[in-house]
């Protein structure tokens, strides 16, 4: 079922696929007209022999792109591939790494074929058994009965046994290859570009784990049964042997005639499909609907929507209702099918076979073996043909895994520091093995990645942001997804060092848009942001991530304890209770935290929902005061407060931003007029800098947003 539904998406999914394709093609192309490499290394002086030299292989920073002039001393981990090679690494998943991962599992692979074997040899056996049954019964085999019996006996007993081992190796070896996938979808999705997360919803990326998998998953899961998979095509064919060697004067009418009729009823059975597909749409409908109504139970009551939510669940009903029906009587033919596709082979073999027994030109066992090999042959295609439906189905799962999770979209500089910091802490972590295994960094490792130099450590990246200022250099940035909408437009700005600086302007200026390259969420398509003159690009973004911190209007909380959330300011490392309880205590949070039920062990919800808008910030300003980053960016971090929260958090804040590099954004004016500098934004640029009450008295666009707010500053 699950197959068939990836069968009929698929259909439709096509033309999406197509497209999406189309849209990384022409990101390729734009990608390689904005060279990151080249607009770097023009912007920057040669690199100095003595930095290159000092090669710890811990922080490389590196530049991603097409091949660049680099120097020749410069580390060069992987040469260009060919354009053919570079197609083949895009996909995540192919039929090589599978058989790779597979492999690894010789023993049981063995095992799995002998067993298979054996199994089938069973099956087969039996109805042959029965034949002769039958003819010692009625005396024309002089064979002992209890001979004849105990033979079958062993068939029995050894049937399931081989059942047993065939079916519990499989399973295992399936299970392992299918946890390395899940973990490499995962991770290829974790380091995508910020774009990548525009341009996919979060079903359809939760779908390709899920639904896509699933997929891929039930072609050995599904097809372990006896009448599925390994077992029916094994069935279908010693079967088809079988019957040419007891009676090759039967065999080719009543074997082809029970195979087509087989097949016949198996591809009705299967198109009957979206039938059953429709059903299960018509329930994830009515799902939703519940699902919807109740948890907007307020706004529903506010609106008296419950007439309206009563008729749009009535219709859903009555659909659901419909389809059931067509679902009842689609199951009641394929039921009965089946057993026609029986009758008429059986039939068959009754005419054909009885007149040959009557001149006995063949054995009445014969004929009774035929009978069994009707029913197992009918069964067996059947399996079959659904076998490769699910092939199908896995097919176009993978197709769909690919076209999504296609290379071109790599953060490189992200996948770098992250395999590198999985690496270091493949000792400690046992569940970072998965994204180890066999196959995992192929694609990240042949990827244009060019490790420049050694240039900086990650202690001579925090010693550089502590000490010097953070500049946007003649930054221009268009959103990938909208290239032609320039936001920023050859903007300046200097945060100094340990100063605030407070970014103002109206709605849609770009003020969250320079936060998102702050944080390197995406990178200036021209121009360049320094700290201490050097530009940020020569440092992997995982160690970037480390130096700064963000707190927004509606931080993320994890659904996991106080504790944990605030412990996750520092993700690699252990943090101790005490470390936990002073950042919460500098964060105006420790005496909400001891007042929950199990103070700092109490879960937040999903999302934080437990908590208020108020201690939600503050447990944020928290894990910010423990990451102890020396940029810090408030993005509107006190605009949905009330004025009590607003105090705690501010005062809050203010020891968070103490001596650090501070960028903060807010609507509030009065928020900040205490800031050092306070720069104005418009159409992409810096249109004003200065003090508040410089800015006050140019009478510029500052004065007049602070008329707008009728504020008495002065
Ligand atoms: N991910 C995105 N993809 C495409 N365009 C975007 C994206 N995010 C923002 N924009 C566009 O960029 C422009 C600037 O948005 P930005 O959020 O930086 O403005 P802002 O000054 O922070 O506004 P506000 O004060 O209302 O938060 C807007 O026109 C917005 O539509």
């Amino acid at each position: 079922m699950a197959s068939a539904t990836t069968l009929l998406f698929h259909h439709g999914g096509s033309t999406r696929i197509a497209a999406r394709r189309r849209c990384q093609q022409a990101s390729v192309i734009k990608s390689s007209r904005v060279n990151p490499f080249l607009s770097f290394r023009s912007s920057r002086a040669p690199l100095q022999p003595s930095l290159r030299a000092k090669s710890d292989g811990l922080a490389r920073a590196y530049v991603t792109g097409a091949p660049p002039i680099v120097d020749e001393q410069d580390p060069k981990i992987e040469e260009s591939k060919s354009d053919s090679d570079k197609d083949e690494l895009k996909d995540l998943i192919k039929w090589g790494l599978v058989w790779s991962l597979m492999s690894k599992h010789k023993l049981r692979l063995s095992v799995c074929l002998l067993t298979l074997v054996g199994c089938s040899t069973c099956t087969l056996s039996m109805p042959v058994f029965s034949g002769r049954f039958f003819e010692v019964l009625i005396g024309v085999r002089p064979d002992p009965l209890w001979r004849l019996l105990s033979n079958i006996a062993v068939l029995y007993a050894l049937e399931p046994i081989f059942t047993i081992a065939f079916v519990t190796n499989m399973t295992f070896i399936w299970e392992n290859v299918m946890a390395t996938l899940r973990a490499q979808i995962f991770r290829r999705v974790l380091i995508q570009k910020a774009e990548f997360f525009d341009k996919y919803k979060v079903g359809e990326l939760t779908g390709l784990l899920t639904s896509d998998l699933g997929a891929l998953n039930s072609i050995v899961n599904d097809n372990i049964s006896r009448d599925r998979g390994f077992r029916a095509f094994s069935e279908v064919f010693g079967t088809i042997c079988i019957l040419f060697t007891l009676s090759p004067q039967l065999a080719p009418v009543l074997g082809l005639l029970m195979l087509a009729v087989s097949v016949l009823v198996a591809v009705y059975k299967r198109s009957t499909v979206p039938v059953y597909q429709a059903h299960g749409l018509a329930q994830a409908t009515m799902s939703d609907c519940v699902s919807e109504t109740f948890s907007a139970i307020r706004t529903v009551r506010s609106f008296s929507g419950e007439k309206r939510q009563m008729s749009l669940f009535g219709s859903q009903i009555f659909s659901y209702q419909r389809s059931g029906l067509k679902l009842g009587t689609f199951k009641s033919i394929n039921e009965s099918i089946t057993r026609v596709a029986v009758y008429i082979s059986l039939l068959a073999l009754y005419c054909l076979g009885g007149t040959k027994v009557k001149t006995g030109e063949l054995a009445v066992g014969t004929v009774v073996s035929f009978i069994g090999y009707t029913f197992t042959l009918t069964f067996a295609v059947q399996g079959l043909v659904n076998t490769f439906g699910d092939l199908r189905g896995a097919f176009a799962a993978i197709d769909r895994i690919n076209s999504i999770l296609n290379a071109v979209d790599i953060d490189e500089a992200l996948a770098y520091g992250l395999e590198r910091d999985i690496n270091r802490k493949k000792v400690q972590d046992e569940n970072l093995r998965l994204f180890l295994s066999s196959g995992s960094n192929v694609n990240i490792r042949h990827l244009d990645n060019y490790y420049m130099s050694d240039l900086k450590s990650s202690n001579n990246l925090r010693t550089l942001t502590w000490a010097g200022d953070v500049c946007l250099e003649d930054v221009h940035f268009s959103y990938p997804l909208r290239p032609d909408v320039k936001i920023l437009d050859g903007l300046n700005l200097t945060l100094k060092s340990g100063t605030v600086t407070a970014l103002v302007g109206s709605s849609g200026a770009g003020k969250s848009t320079i936060v998102q390259l702050l944080a390197r969420f995406y990178e200036p398509t021209e121009g360049r942001i320094t700290v201490a003159g050097e530009d940020v690009r020569i440092f992997d973004k995982s160690e970037w991530a480390k130096v700064v911190s963000i707190v927004n209007q509606e931080p993320v909380l994890f659904s996991l304890s106080v504790a944990e959330n605030i412990a996750y300011g520092l993700p690699n490392d252990h943090v101790s209770k005490d470390d936990i309880i002073k950042a919460a205590k500098a964060a105006n949070a420790h005496d909400f935290i001891i007042s929950l039920p199990q103070g700092y062990d109490t879960l937040v919800g999903e999302r934080g929902g437990l908590l208020s808008g108020g201690q939600r910030q503050r447990v944020a300003i928290a894990r910010a005061l423990l990451k102890n980053a020396p940029i810090l960016i408030l993005d509107e971090a006190t605009s949905a407060l009330d004025a009590v929260s607003e105090r705690l958090v501010q005062s809050a804040l203010n020891r968070l931003m103490k001596d650090r590099t501070t960028l903060v954004i807010a609507h509030r004016l009065s928020t900040v007029q205490s800031a050092h500098q306070i720069a104005v934004c418009s159409d992409g640029k810096i249109i004003e800098l200065g003090t508040h009450s410089e800015l006050v008295a140019q009478h510029g666009s500052y004065a007049s947003l602070v008329g707008n707010q009728r504020l008495a500053f002065e």
